[in-house]
């Protein structure tokens, strides 16, 4: 799966799939909504995904935190293929190589962003005093506040950083956000977006973002577009795929 590749920098590096999706369909209701879809992302890279309404954006996510099992295909995460995975073995994988970050940040919002993001590595099995150093150490990076109040209080610029501090705090492979500024004002979606894909190469991890919004998505390193189950290259409409004269890029 690893193979070298010359980065911008010009030196070579080994591209590390962090996430690998191959020939995924997905049958609903007698609607087929993902039709042998590949895609893949390296660790440092980001990939913003549109699509008009009901093209199937959130099914595919669904697929990729291994919620909804395609009926053919296969969807690796950090090297591991989730489909075949029983519960136990793939709530496990999930918390420790994936991040989410949600439209509304799902906090817990009697908690500060200290606990909502210690709470995360806490329920990984990380040592109390260690979850609360990383925490306090990722917050201090994300620019969050240190004003210990509950997380409820904070603006909703703040309560997205602290939702980013949380998906980064097992340290994952790859993160996914669904509409990560869908519910910001104008500033303060511009100031999470940039917050948001500066994580990949600080965190050498990949991000995977779902948006409605074109701005956004032209952030991404690459932006595709879903339509008929599958995805292409947002303006070209070139599809795309796992062959190797794409150097297995998707
Ligand atoms: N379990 C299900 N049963 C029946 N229909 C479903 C199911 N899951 C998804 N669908 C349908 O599949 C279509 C795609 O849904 P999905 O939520 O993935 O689209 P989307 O691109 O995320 O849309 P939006 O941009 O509006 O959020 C919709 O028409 C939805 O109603």
């Amino acid at each position: 799966m690893a193979e070298p590749v010359v980065r911008s920098g010009g030196e070579t590096a080994v591209d590390q799939h962090v996430l690998t999706v191959s020939g995924v369909r997905y049958e609903v209701a007698g609607r087929l909504l993902l039709d042998g879809l590949d895609l893949s992302v390296t660790a440092g890279e980001s990939v913003a995904i549109t699509g008009p309404s009901g093209s199937g954006k959130s099914t595919l996510l669904m697929c990729l935190m291994g919620l909804v099992k395609p009926q053919s295909g296969s969807v690796s995460v950090a090297g591991t293929d989730l489909v075949p995975l029983r519960e136990r073995a793939l709530n496990r994988h999930r918390r420790d190589h994936l991040g989410m970050v949600f439209q509304f940040g799902e906090l817990l919002p009697e908690l500060t962003p200290l606990e909502n993001t210690a709470l995360a590595a806490l329920l990984a099995g990380t040592a109390r005093e260690e979850a609360y150093t990383r925490a306090q150490s990722l917050l201090a990076d994300l620019g969050v506040p240190d004003k210990g109040t509950p997380t409820a209080e904070l603006s909703g610029g703040e309560r997205q950083r602290t939702a980013v501090a949380r998906a980064l705090i097992n340290r994952p492979a790859l993160v996914l956000a669904d509409e990560p500024t869908g519910a910001l004002d104008e500033a303060t979606r511009d100031d999470v977006a940039a917050l948001l894909f500066s994580v990949p190469s600080r965190w050498n991890c990949g991000l995977l973002v779902v948006t409605h919004d074109a701005t956004i998505a032209a952030r991404a390193d690459r932006h595709l577009a879903l339509s008929g189950g599958r995805l292409r290259t947002a303006g070209t409409g070139n599809p795309v795929g796992l062959s190797a004269a794409q150097g297995g890029k998707a």
